[in-house]
């Protein structure tokens, strides 16, 4: 089966440098060009967050199992658009599509609480992550992977997967501060 996840988020927050620290296990600071409609890496679709390409996006909201919304944890403008983006994905999204927030650009290995209170509000998953020193960004990937593969292989005496709860035991196994 082939499972599609789009990053989705304004401008700027860190979508085409998150997927490269996720494919190749680097960043390349500020080396992007702002992504042109969609951009592609192992079956995950980079978007644009740019609003002259929102039309270009919406089509593969349609096709799309999982999506990684960003913020820019910097960003006051990034987060309070996350509501935007979010009325979007439950407008054009198929109504089970696994959705993942993601606080980006935190600094240091322990995470800070910037705008997490906030980001509880929305109901979905909520990590931070950093592009930059890769905290986190690899969990943030295969929570997502572990809730679809248990979406598509459920056996009936399986208790059904709590990303939730995958994501704070792993979060204890690294020894990371709070960040719900
Ligand atoms: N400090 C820091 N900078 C980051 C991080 N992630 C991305 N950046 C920087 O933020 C800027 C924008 O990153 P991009 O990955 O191009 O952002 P994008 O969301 O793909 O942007 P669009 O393609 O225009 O939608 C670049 O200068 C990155 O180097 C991070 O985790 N920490």
């Amino acid at each position: 089966v082939l499972l599609q996840t789009i990053l989705v988020g304004d401008s700027g927050v860190g979508k085409t440098s998150l997927l490269v620290q996720f494919d190749q296990g680097k960043f390349i600071p500020g080396s992007f060009s702002a992504t042109v409609g969609i951009g592609f890496t192992v079956c995950i679709w980079d978007t644009a967050g740019q609003e002259r390409f929102r039309s270009v996006t919406h089509a593969y909201y349609r096709d799309a199992h999982a999506l990684l919304l960003l913020y820019d944890i910097t960003s006051k403008s990034s987060f309070d658009n996350i509501r935007a983006w979010l009325t979007e994905i439950h407008e054009y999204a198929q109504s089970d599509v696994v959705i993942m927030l993601l606080g980006n650009k935190v600094r240091g290995k322990c995470l800070r609480r910037t705008r997490s209170e906030g980001a509880s509000e929305y109901s979905v998953p909520f990590m931070e992550t950093s592009a930059k020193t890769g905290v986190n960004v690899e969990l943030a990937f295969t929570a997502v992977a572990k809730e679809l593969k248990h979406r598509a292989v459920q056996h009936p005496n399986e208790p059904k997967f709590q990303i939730h709860e995958y994501i704070e035991a792993q979060k204890e196994k690294s020894g990371c501060c709070s960040y719900f």
